[in-house]
């Protein structure tokens, strides 16, 4: 515990969004973008009780500020239910008293740029940061994996910049350990009676990534529409099985996207051929309106400074890789959203660093 000699620990906890898949990648390639959830967190030692539930206020600021998507009672939003599983794994039942989380998050909610990986991640660096707890970058991830069960965002907002994640073949036992409900492997939400039972813990090494280089002159463009589409709904929407043909259109394009990606000069017309895909997309046309006429007609020949064009994560949002022209291309990509009666925001993005944990005195 670092305290500034008064009692008072302060730290912020800072992790970037994420666009998962890149095209082909579905559920293994992930990379970092510079939108930042911040944690602004307190704990106040010089307290020896607390008012607020689990010893913990959250205060909040951001996506969906007024809309009250994210809940402020610890025991229900999503970043403080993670921070209490780990410490619960670790036979601290709440937060220390007295404890205030200040979320900033400019995040957007639902649109494919993982803020819930980035909720995820920020959550388990909270529980060990405020339970001092012994847990290096490669355990946390084992902790994520057991509330976000694909690793794409997860691994590109804790480790940062351009990865490819995997997961380890589980022992039959391990396998039974993490296809625990998420239910319970989240404390009691808002009203739930603490039981006092120590939650499933994560098995070691569930998770691994690799990280790929990224050629330094592309830039990520950032189309995101102004509506939601959960992940768990864009995952609905996908078949069980796939035909033989689809599954090599995409392997083959995974084994060009990290190298077409990471080499300097880019090779347009090599980076829009990675960048096509056949286990996602299509079949989310279906909640996306206007995703299949962008994907099939922006190309490198037709739009100037455009490397290659996918879905981010789940949708809605647009990613568009590019060296120039950023401007043309995301007014190109609105128009075929306006024509379906959709209004949309723009961003510029650039790989990002992963977590990181800074004090202030
Ligand atoms: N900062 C946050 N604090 C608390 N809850 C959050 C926060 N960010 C996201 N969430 C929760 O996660 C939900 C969005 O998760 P979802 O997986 O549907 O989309 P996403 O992560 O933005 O997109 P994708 O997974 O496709 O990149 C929000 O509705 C909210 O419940
Ligand atoms: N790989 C995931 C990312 C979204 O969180 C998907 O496409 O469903």
């Amino acid at each position: 515990m670092e305290t500034n000699g008064q009692g008072i620990e302060k730290f912020s906890i800072r992790t970037p969004c994420s666009s998962a898949n890149i095209g082909p990648g579905f559920d293994v390639i992930g990379l970092a973008l510079s939108i930042y959830l911040e944690l602004q967190v307190t704990v106040d030692h010089t307290k020896t009780s607390s008012e607020h539930p689990l010893n913990c206020r959250i205060t909040y600021e951001g996506q969906g500020e007024n809309s009250g998507e994210v809940p402020l009672d610890p025991a229900s939003n999503l970043i403080t239910r993670v921070a209490l599983y780990v410490l619960r794994c670790h036979d601290q039942r709440a937060f220390p008293v007295e404890t205030h989380v200040h979320i900033v998050n400019p995040i957007p909610l639902g649109r494919g740029l993982g803020s819930s990986g980035a909720a995820v991640v920020a959550g388990v660096m909270l529980g060990k940061e405020v339970g001092g707890l012994d847990l290096d970058n490669d355990r946390l991830f084992d902790f994520c994996l057991m509330i976000e069960r694909h690793p794409d965002n997860i691994g590109a907002a804790l480790f940062g910049g351009f990865v490819g994640t995997y997961l380890k073949p589980l022992s039959p036992e391990d396998v039974a350990r993490v296809e625990i409900p998420l239910a319970e492997v989240l404390p009691a939400p808002a009203g739930g009676v603490d039981t006092g039972e120590r939650p499933p813990e994560p098995p070691y090494g569930i998770g691994h990534h690799i990280k790929f280089p990224w050629c330094r002159q592309i830039k990520a463009v950032a189309i995101i529409p102004e509506f939601q589409v959960p992940t768990a709904k864009a995952r609905e929407v996908l078949p069980a099985n796939y035909p033989r043909q689809d599954v090599t259109f995409n392997l083959q394009r995974i084994a060009l996207l990290p190298v077409a990606l990471g080499q300097s000069p880019p090779d347009p017309e090599l980076i829009y051929l990675a960048m096509q895909d056949k286990l996602h997309q299509q079949y989310r046309q279906t909640l996306i309106p206007g995703l299949g006429d962008i994907v099939e007609s922006m190309s490198p020949s037709t739009q100037e400074g455009l490397l290659g064009v996918c879905l981010s994560g789940a949708g809605p949002t647009i990613l568009a890789l590019a060296t120039s022209n950023y401007e043309q291309i995301a007014d190109r990509i609105i128009e075929f959203f306006k024509k379906e009666g959709i209004r949309c925001q723009w961003l510029i993005l650039e790989p990002a660093e992963g977590t990181k944990v800074i004090r202030r005195d």
